[in-house]
């Protein structure tokens, strides 16, 4: 009588039904904070190979139970015949649970999309097995032809977004139709970067995609030679890739022939236009003859609202957009930890290699700084860096490149130039040297570590007295951890096990050659064995000492007070005067960084280490001074934004008012000003 309660056929529809529940939870969770023009439908289906699973297990089951069915006639049998099949059907369960948890359903999976079979070997080949979010999403979309705007955070695979549909419409879809085979071909797409570096990079992933599907293609960009690139154009290729000046060049010299093209990129797109490539990038654009024909893709991190209104310029009325960043209030990398730190430019130097210690995991460092001869000064002082920057000849920026991707060191320091998709592996920390100019920089330079699901740290440093880190917190969205400048037990934590580890790992083969030498050390030197370990395991990992450093200016030697008198101090030369009152001049005026705290009840400033005494006990001349050594750095007032000519205001004033509304030629669609200058070619750098 009794009977499984429910059926293995049931069983397993309810486990397909929950399945599928999950899976499409999941799309929900993808595509939630997505602003579509459209509905965006992705192919469901199960591999083969669990439906044969399943099959198994459901076949070899269905038998069982007619023999149950048989016994359970027979009272005990019938007992303990329920007993079996409850636990035969918890076996079932676990079986169907470990099933699904050695082969989960990835509605993402490759094998769920359109793409063919040379082109999933490759990605296989590459570790690629499903797609990420931002090509999930955008996938069919480019195939059934649509133009696209494409938004997803920094290292969330942009690039096989738009590089996969294209390649399988160019083979497989409504591309393939006109496009031209065979010596001396037109270019079928376009794809435009801001840096060379960039150019580079998208290149990589087309010759090796699109050399699984028999595709070819150029790199075109400045300060290489013409020559190689006009052999490449006039063979003929499907694909060109490049920056827009160089690309127009060869436009203007009759290199390319736009006539047959089907696909337009702009990546980063705000970068490009920013840099004043507009005119070369509405030059090109506009060499197309029957835009109809050609899907226009626009991809980057940051879409400020300008670069949204122009993409009405360059892409069809019925465009689709896919942001997955949207409104979300967290527009830089989820998958970075964002920390900022006071520190002295003057510090700087003397800082970094610490925070390098403390915080790149032995990884790769990328430091970023505003100016092309801070980069290279810094690189000359910091062990093992070297500089990346637009004076740096392009033959040389590609062995740097190309040296760091290898390994062969470990620490670049570039501006901008480096800070817009370079995807490297392994960047564990960013440091940017300053606040920079805009938030969209803030999101880029910090999301080249964080990438494709890895985690990585982004350090800013800055000098409160000179610049704000709050607009960028409020613009990004970022929740800043202030921290002040790795302290000796700071870096002792962070390279002590490091050194211990390095220790241990030495053959027992060097103790019989220094052991009379250690014996001479632990019997002569006046140091217990601790003592002298710890300087062994210190020397391992390159220290020789370790400077105590102040927490408001990072400078080494000095020391960071607070001065409160019981009532309010709006300025700093209020604070100054104060300190007058109870310390020698020649003393106050060696005070550095002296900052009014944010609550306006104090100001903390340097001092140096060796006048500290001369500092605490003056306090004793003075009624109502309070006067102590900081532990930990109070919040400070920032200096007014209204002030400040980096941000905002009468600065360079970038968006509305670079590309916003007045007329004039070449600008006249995005509002005149800029136009190249002496920007072309990423020069700006
Ligand atoms: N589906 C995938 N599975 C695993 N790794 C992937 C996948 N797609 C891309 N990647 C890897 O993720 C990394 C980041 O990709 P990509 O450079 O395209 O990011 P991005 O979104 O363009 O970033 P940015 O905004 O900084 O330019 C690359 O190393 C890429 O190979």
């Amino acid at each position: 009588m009794p009977s499984l309660p429910i059926s293995n056929d049931a069983v397993l529809a309810s486990d397909k039904k929950q399945k599928k529940e999950k899976k499409t939870k999941k799309n929900d969770a993808d595509t939630e904070n997505q602003s579509l023009n459209d509905t965006v439908s992705v192919k469901k289906s199960s591999s083969k190979e669990s439906k044969k699973k399943r099959k198994k297990v459901s076949s070899s089951d269905e038998g069982d139970d007619d023999d149950d069915e048989k016994k359970s006639e027979n009272g005990d049998e019938g007992l303990k015949s329920k007993e079996k099949k409850k636990s035969k059907k918890a076996k079932l369960d676990m079986e169907e649970e470990e099933e699904v948890e050695v082969e989960p359903e990835n509605p993402n999976a490759v094998s769920n999309f359109n793409i063919s079979e040379p082109l999933k070997a490759k990605l296989k080949e590459n570790g690629i097995e499903a797609l990420f979010p931002i090509q999930a999403t955008t996938f069919k979309i480019i195939l059934d032809g649509s133009d696209l705007v494409g938004r997803a955070r920094t290292g969330q695979g942009k690039t096989l977004a738009f590089v996969l549909p294209i390649l399988e419409s160019l083979t497989n879809g409504l591309a393939k139709a006109s496009r031209k085979v065979g010596y001396g071909r037109t270019p079928s797409v376009i794809v435009l970067l801001p840096t060379r570096e960039l150019a580079k990079q998208v290149n990589a992933d087309f010759e090796v995609y699109g050399g699984a599907m028999g595709l070819s293609s150029c790199c075109l960009y400045g300060g290489a030679p013409y020559q190689a690139q006009e052999i490449k154009l006039r063979r003929g290729v499907d694909i060109v890739i490049g920056t827009p000046g160089r690309i127009k060049d060869h436009i203007e010299r009759g290199n390319i022939d736009l006539s047959l093209l089907r696909f337009r990129v702009l990546d980063e797109a705000d970068e490009m236009l920013r840099m004043g490539f507009v005119e070369d990038v509405e030059l090109i654009l506009g060499k197309v003859e029957d835009v109809n024909k050609v899907q226009t893709l626009l991809f980057s991190a940051t879409l400020p609202v300008w670069v949204k209104q122009i993409s009405t310029r360059f892409l069809k009325h019925d465009k689709k957009t896919i942001d997955l960043v949207g409104n979300e209030k967290m527009k830089a990398s989820n998958n970075v930890r964002h920390i900022v730190l006071p520190c002295n430019s003057s510090a700087r130097s003397q800082l970094i290699p610490d925070i390098i210690r403390c915080y790149s995991s032995g990884g790769r460092t990328i430091i970023f700084t505003e100016k092309k001869e801070s980069a290279s000064e810094l690189a000359g002082v910091l062990p093992g860096a070297r500089p990346l920057h637009g004076d740096i000849q392009q033959s040389q920026r590609e062995i740097t490149l190309s040296g760091f991707r290898s390994g062969k060191f470990l620490t670049l320091v570039a501006t901008n130039v480096a800070a817009r998709g370079l995807d490297i592996n392994d960047v564990q920390l960013i440091i940017q040297c300053e606040p920079p100019r805009d938030v969209e920089a803030y999101i880029h330079r910090s999301g080249r570590t964080g990438r494709a699901g890895n985690t990585g740290v982004a350090v800013m440093l800055y000098d409160p007295r000179k610049s704000s880190v709050s607009r960028i917190e409020r613009e990004s969205g970022v929740k800043f951890e202030h921290i002040s400048a790795p302290q000796p037990d700071d870096i002792a934590k962070a390279v002590g096990g490091e050194a211990a580890e390095k220790i241990l790992q030495v053959s027992d083969s060097v103790v019989p050659a220094f052991k009379s030498a250690a014996e001479g050390l632990l019997n002569n030197s006046g140091l217990s064995a601790v003592e002298l370990l710890a300087k062994a395991l210190a020397k391992s990992v390159g220290f020789t000492e370790i400077k105590k450093r102040s927490l408001l200016t990072s400078m080494e030697n000095y020391v960071t007070l607070q001065l409160e008198i019981g009532k309010p101090m709006f300025t700093p030369s209020f604070a100054f005067g104060v300190l007058r009152r109870f310390v020698p001049e020649e003393k106050v005026n060696e005070v550095q960084g002296l900052t009014i705290t944010a609550d306006g009840n104090g100001a903390v400033f340097d001092v140096p280490a060796k006048h500290l005494d001369a500092f605490l006990t003056g306090q004793q001349n003075a009624g109502n001074v309070s006067l102590e050594v900081v532990k930990a750095l109070p919040r400070l007032q920032e200096r007014e934004e209204s002030k400040m000519g980096r941000f905002g205001g009468g600065g360079r004033g970038f968006g509305g008012s670079r590309f916003g509304g007045r007329g004039g030629r070449g600008g006249s669609r995005f509002g005149g000003g800029g136009g190249r200058g002496g920007n072309r070619g990423g020069r700006r750098w």
